[in-house]
């Protein structure tokens, strides 16, 4: 493949982004694709641990991925992204950026997200601890027109990537 694609997963924490993102990497590499994950917390915790989430933030972090998933995409690779990416207005800049683009909002209803908590927030938000969390009392533009959409409290792993993969087909991207 000589051009790559972007999947650019968003939604809230606990929505089940990093769990796709694996499971669309292994599904790819059995397929004999080139595949990178970027992974919003990984990226922070690499480049800028103190940055923080306040929206001017967000949009810089956010700028960065779209940046490295672009030199990606176009270079034979296919970039998953996995990023909260709350912004309707970046998430419209990363699509006029890179041309082959698969936008997939990845949903679950919030007192599902608050019971699986993967990484413990909502219980802290619950109890005031931390203010702003996204999609609990910070802000999450949901996607208008996504290519996808996964609603992963009512839909098994495998039947999520199989959809998405049905979509790159649709689009000749595979
Ligand atoms: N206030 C607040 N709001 C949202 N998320 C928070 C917050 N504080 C910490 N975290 C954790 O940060 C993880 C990385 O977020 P992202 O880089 O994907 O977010 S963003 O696009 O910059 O909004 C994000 O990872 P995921 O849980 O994998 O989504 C959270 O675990
Ligand atoms: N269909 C599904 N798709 C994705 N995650 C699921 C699904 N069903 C259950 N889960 C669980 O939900 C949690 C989602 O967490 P995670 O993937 O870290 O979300 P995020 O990266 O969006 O914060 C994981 O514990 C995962 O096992």
């Amino acid at each position: 493949m000589s051009e790559g694609f972007t999947i650019w997963l968003t939604g809230p924490s606990g929505a089940g982004k990093t769990t796709l993102a694996r499971a669309l990497k292994e599904r790819f590499k059995e397929m004999g694709y080139k595949v990178e994950i970027l992974d919003g917390d990984e990226i922070r915790n690499t480049l800028y641990p103190n940055l923080g989430f306040s929206k001017e933030a967000r949009e810089m972090h956010n700028k960065v991925v779209i940046y490295m998933a672009k030199l990606l995409s176009r270079n034979g690779v296919i970039a998953i992204v996995s990023l909260i990416s709350p912004y309707k207005s970046v998430r419209e800049y990363a699509r006029k950026e890179i041309e082959r683009f698969i936008e997939v909002y990845v949903y679950a209803p919030l007192e599902i997200r608050i019971k699986r908590d993967p990484k413990g927030l909502y219980a802290k938000a619950l109890k005031g601890e931390i203010k702003g969390l996204t999609g609990y009392d910070g802000v999450y533009e949901e996607p208008e027109n996504p290519e996808v959409k996964v609603d992963s409290s009512k839909m098994s792993v495998d039947e999520e990537v199989e959809l998405i993969i049905k979509k790159a087909k649709e689009l000749n991207y595979l």
